[in-house]
């Protein structure tokens, strides 16, 4: 943290406790940062408070501290909490964060003086163990902290052998996503269930709505706290972080990616992808990319790539992360969804890359923060398309966050070409690359329509042609949304020279049960011609526009030639199947996201 304005521990308006005192001295602390300084007295002093202060600026410790104050000064009044009881709630979207906060305190409460009385903490997280052995757990270790994501808290709270009513302090770390429609039932039922007469503190960097809800919370005249970097100019990011945006079209972005990442000195970097279906698609094609540039005398030995999202097992995430963060000679790049955009503290990340600006203004705020944080510099990239999206820079700014123009960037043209040869003979080896790649596109455009700047972010306006050369397709998959391609191809057709028959796939069983499908379905095919036929002349006849709106003429709209119809005609079942499937994909993958958001947002990330 930056040594200027040194606030000592001993500048508080009262004195911490010695072993805690010890304890943050002995874990690198020795001052405070600014807002802790603003936060503790008060929060510590029995006020409600409601904190806005810049990614990286040290929001965990100004809760953590007064929480384990309150503990102890409870403890050493009635000496234990009853059985069943426990005296804090921390609450966090993601079980990295919670992970997190539990490693801050876990390394604080190491200093507290066993003969007094044993501080513990436990994390109570979704898609972990069960609720009931989560209450297991807290009966046996009885911890006065729990550190919970919204769900499972819930379960955990209504149990019968868990007693909220000693509950005296609740914090909502990264609130403004807390408090946002994905959790809004868990949080009302949270503080129906915890006692009113409590503390509650909210932090995050950014609280564009929250004020309004915090009366929903049982807050009492909250205190409003704003920690910017620079108080003079307003800004909403860290004194140190640089901000850029390159304009570039969507073909060119995996070339500009590899440049960036070869170019710049970087211990680690965090890029973002908006889905998880597309973080694991280029994770596999940006590393077979790596080792063909290896092998051809290009500067990326040195780079290391690791993939995050919400779809992965919680083991394998969190090995990740420990990959990621630990000490190595590489060059760490992390491909990751929003899951990895609010709260964690990576040390060492100077690189933050997003392809595209996320759907919500405010995750753009926190994804740049993941470098550039206490006090150190970093650097942020995001990608903008030409045509709209480049409102983006004026849109952000009056958000307070000024971007500046990366400025032309020095590539070779032919090494970009080369990138898209060598994506193209890698996903022609395997049937089951170029359906990942669809299913990565699919998810693209689903997740694109869901932007909150309508305006600058428009389905219609999109370059898919340059998308579709991005994710190295070789057929547009059939969507709604291929209204919009101009000079949208017969069939869907980018790449004419490739038959879809004969891509076979790389695993010996799946190529086998394709080819039996194949067989059968080639010799079944006959008897449905007559109904295909006579299907088709009903809708040859039928007005387009009428047939647009059905699932049914979905089917027909990229076969809407004449020519074309004839060779569906002609196609086995299987590829007909084919040609419907990633329809069936997005409807199912619109179902799931439904469940998800009802039920818990953040798996998804
Ligand atoms: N008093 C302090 N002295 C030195 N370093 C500190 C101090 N307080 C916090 N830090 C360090 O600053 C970094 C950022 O802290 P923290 O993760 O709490 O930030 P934050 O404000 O919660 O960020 P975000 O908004 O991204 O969640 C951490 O590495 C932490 O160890």
């Amino acid at each position: 943290m930056a040594a200027e304005n040194k606030l000592t521990w001993d500048s508080l308006p009262y004195e911490l406790l010695p072993w805690l005192r010890e304890a943050l001295v002995s874990n690198g602390y020795e001052s405070m940062t600014p807002v802790q300084a603003s936060v503790i007295p008060l929060f510590s002093g029995n006020k409600d408070v409601v904190v806005q202060a810049v990614t990286g600026s040290g929001k965990t410790l100004a809760f953590v501290i007064p929480v384990l104050e309150k503990i102890c000064h409870f403890l050493r009044e009635e000496s234990t909490f009853k059985r069943g009881h426990f005296g804090a709630l921390i609450i966090c979207p993601t079980k990295e964060l919670a992970f997190q906060i539990e490693g801050v305190i876990n390394n604080l409460v190491e200093f507290c003086p066993d003969d007094s009385y044993k501080l513990k903490a436990q994390a109570v997280l979704g898609g972990v163990g069960t609720v009931l052995t989560d209450v297991q757990n807290f009966m046996k270790t009885r911890a006065q902290v729990i550190i919970a994501t919204p769900g499972r808290v819930v379960e955990f709270l209504q149990h019968s052998m868990v007693k909220t009513s000693s509950c005296q302090v609740l914090i909502l770390d990264e609130a403004d996503r807390l408090l946002d429609h994905n959790f809004s039932s868990e949080m009302s039922l949270i503080a129906k269930i915890l006692p009113r007469q409590k503390r509650v503190g909210m932090f995050s960097a950014t609280m564009s709505a929250v004020i309004d809800d915090v009366f929903k919370l049982g807050m009492s005249n909250p205190v409003r706290i704003t920690v910017k970097s620079d108080q003079l100019s307003k800004k909403l990011i860290p004194s140190k972080l640089r901000l850029f945006y390159s304009i570039v079209p969507a073909d060119q972005k995996i070339g500009l990616l590899f440049h960036l990442l070869e170019s710049y000195q970087f211990k680690r970097a965090i890029v973002y992808f908006p889905t998880c279906v597309c973080v694991s698609y280029f994770y596999m094609l940006l590393n077979h990319l790596l080792s063909c540039l290896y092998k051809q005398g290009n500067d990326c030995k040195g780079i290391r790539l690791h993939s995050l999202h919400g779809k992965l097992q919680l083991e394998t995430r969190t090995k990740t992360l420990s990959l990621f963060s630990g000490l190595s000679d590489y060059k760490n790049v992390l491909l990751s969804t929003d899951v990895a955009a609010r709260g964690l503290d990576i040390p060492d990340v100077d690189l933050v890359i997003q392809l595209d600006p996320p759907t919500d203004p405010d995750v753009f705020v926190h994804r740049c923060g993941r470098a550039g944080r206490a006090g150190k510099s970093g650097t942020a990239v995001v990608f903008l398309t030409p045509g709209l999206e480049e409102n983006y820079v004026d849109f952000m700014s009056l958000r307070k966050v000024e971007l500046h123009d990366l400025g032309n960037v020095h590539y070779d043209p032919q090494r970009f070409e080369l990138i898209h040869q060598e994506s193209r003979t890698w996903l022609l080896a395997d049937r089951a690359r170029h359906e990942k790649a669809t299913k990565a596109f699919v998810t693209y455009i689903r997740h694109y329509s869901k932007h909150s700047a309508a305006s600058i972010f428009r389905l219609s306006a999109l370059d898919y042609w340059g998308l579709a050369k991005e994710f190295s397709l070789f057929r547009f998959p059939k969507m709604p949304e291929n209204k919009f391609i101009h000079d949208f191809p017969e069939g869907g057709f980018i790449d004419k020279s490739v038959t879809f028959e004969n891509q076979s796939y790389s695993n010996a069983q799946n190529e086998n049960e394709r080819l039996q499908e194949f067989c059968l379905s080639s010799k079944t095919v006959q008897p449905n011609d007559a109904i295909l036929d006579r299907k088709a002349r009903k809708e040859r006849n039928s007005p387009w526009s009428k047939n647009a709106k059905s699932k049914v003429n979905e089917k027909q709209s990229s076969y809407s030639s004449k020519e074309n119809k004839k060779k569906r005609l002609l196609l086995p079942e299987a590829e007909l199947r084919e040609t419907q499937e990633d329809w069936k994909d997005l409807v199912r993958s619109n179902k799931r996201q439904k469940a998800r958001e009802t039920t818990n947002f953040f798996n998804d990330l």
